[in-house]
């Protein structure tokens, strides 16, 4: 089954308690929470009071996409607040283990992020010891931004390589993702969907649109299952 996870980077932050509870009941598997820190991406957005905060509206897995140079300094902050899956950036730490164990250590799931221009076969040595891979289809520091289409090649590599080291490693796509992209992407081997503009920005609501995604993944799933 594809999981979908809404990122709240796009949501009404004024409304950010119901809006997560709105995703929650419509179906959402993971809450995604874009970290970031005006260095390793320009922009800077929230930190783990936003977890804290969130941690009793919803039973639903909160994850945390760290966009920041320094991982390491912020990592307990977030399991503390209560993160249960911490992902962080190759690009900022080109030898991931020790990071890995820490949140493994904390009895946390860890994801491995890479941007669209580092080459999918780095990530290889690595995979056999994280929980997820995040293959970013933008360049990160906003919401909103469109798909890279070259991003689909790089996920069926990625999924050829999480079959060889790690089978149940997930393999998440984050940006540009909506209706019209998702098919593509579980298609080419992606379980767990990012979205964030489309489904907090949806004409129609999160729940419409949380529902929506799933469909068309379970239906995009089918082709390669
Ligand atoms: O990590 C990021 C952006 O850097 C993402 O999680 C975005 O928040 C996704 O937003 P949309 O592209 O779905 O609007
Ligand atoms: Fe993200």
């Amino acid at each position: 089954m594809t999981a979908i996870a809404p990122s709240i980077l796009a949501a009404d932050f004024s409304r950010l308690g119901d809006l997560v509870r709105e995703v929650d009941r419509a179906g959402a598997d993971r809450i995604h929470i874009d970290v970031m820190d005006g260095h390793f991406v320009p922009n800077l957005s929230m930190g783990s009071v936003v977890v804290k905060g969130l941690r009793p509206v919803t039973q639903k897995s909160l994850e945390v996409h760290l966009m920041v140079q320094d991982p390491g300094k912020f990592l307990e902050g977030f399991l503390t607040a209560g993160a249960d899956r911490v992902i962080f950036h190759l690009e900022v730490e080109p030898d991931p283990r020790p990071l890995i164990s820490r949140i493994h250590q904390a009895g946390k799931k860890a994801g491995l992020a890479f941007n669209p221009d580092k080459p999918v076969d780095e990530i290889a040595p690595f995979l056999g010891l994280v929980d997820l891979a995040l293959c970013m289809t933008v360049f990160p520091g906003f919401g909103g931004q469109a798909f890279i289409s070259s991003s689909i090649d790089r996920v069926r590599q990625l999924r050829e390589l999480i079959k060889t080291h790690n089978p149940t490693c997930d393999l998440e796509v984050d940006g540009g993702i909506d209706a019209v992209t998702a098919p593509g992407v579980v298609a080419a081997g992606a379980n767990v969907l990012v979205a964030g503009t489309a489904i907090f920005g949806a004409k129609d609501g999160p729940t419409a649109a949380v529902k929506h995604l799933a469909d068309l993944a379970a239906h995009a799933a089918k082709s390669w299952a």
